[in-house]
């Protein structure tokens, strides 16, 4: 379960620091969806960055099953990050030197976690067993983000994180994407929190959240 507790943050801005996030609290249950929309600028890629544990918050408390990540130094948050969170980018940021396969299996061997039955069952799933030797740059938009969306639930992270992971595709590619990273979150049993500006997109989502002047609004 992910608890996120009176979090701010600020930048420093040109007059002084500017206030993004002033005290947002979220709960998500084990096994929930949420969306988290808003508009541009509202602080909605930088609350998915602390609770990633990619940047410090200034004040608040971000727990998730039970460890603090906003009381853990850059080692623990590292940790976190490879054995308990999966992050799915806009940018599908796979690694261009490695295929398919490796790509894949890439967070899960750094966990330590690597299940070859499984990899292979999540690539029959995301309809990539013909693509397995290919490189990042010879797959498609589509066929990209879902090696991505492999490569993160390989390593069967607790809270997956995306950030606009459609935006970048077009409408069907989209919407074949969204259905198969929805089902399998949904077997792994992980939760799954999108920052995303789609209406559709967050209507597929148990909960969706509005932040709105740095706090959530409904
Ligand atoms: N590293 C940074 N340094 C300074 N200001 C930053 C930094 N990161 C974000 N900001 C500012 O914080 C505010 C919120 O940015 P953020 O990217 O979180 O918004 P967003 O809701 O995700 O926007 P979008 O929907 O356009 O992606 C913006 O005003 C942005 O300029």
């Amino acid at each position: 379960m992910l608890i996120v507790k009176d979090l701010h943050k600020s930048f420093d801005g040109a007059d002084g620091p500017v206030a993004v996030l002033r005290g947002v609290d979220l709960r998500l249950e084990a096994g929930q969806t949420m969306a988290l929309t808003g508009d541009s600028g509202s602080g909605k890629s930088t609350l998915l960055h602390l609770i990633g544990g990619l940047d410090h918050a200034d004040s608040g408390t971000i727990t998730l099953d039970g460890t603090d990540i906003t009381a853990l130094d850059d080692a623990g948050r590292a940790a976190l990050r490879r054995d308990r969170i999966g992050v799915v980018f806009q940018q599908f940021n796979l690694i261009p030197s490695l295929d398919v396969a490796a790509n894949i299996a890439f967070q899960a061997r750094l966990a330590g976690k690597h299940d070859r039955d499984w990899a292979d069952r999540l690539a029959t799933r995301l309809g990539l067993t013909d693509h397995l030797k290919k490189y990042p740059e010879q797959l498609s938009g589509g066929q990209q983000q879902r090696v991505a969306i492999g490569r993160t639930l390989a390593a069967k992270p607790s809270l997956v994180l995306a950030d606009e992971p459609t935006g970048n595709l077009d409408e069907d590619s989209g919407a074949r994407v969204l259905e198969l990273m929805l089902a399998l979150v949904e077997e792994t049993g992980a939760s799954l929190l999108t920052v995303t500006h789609s209406q559709s997109l967050a209507g597929h989502m148990q909960r969706q959240l509005h932040l709105r002047h740095g706090r959530i609004d409904g």
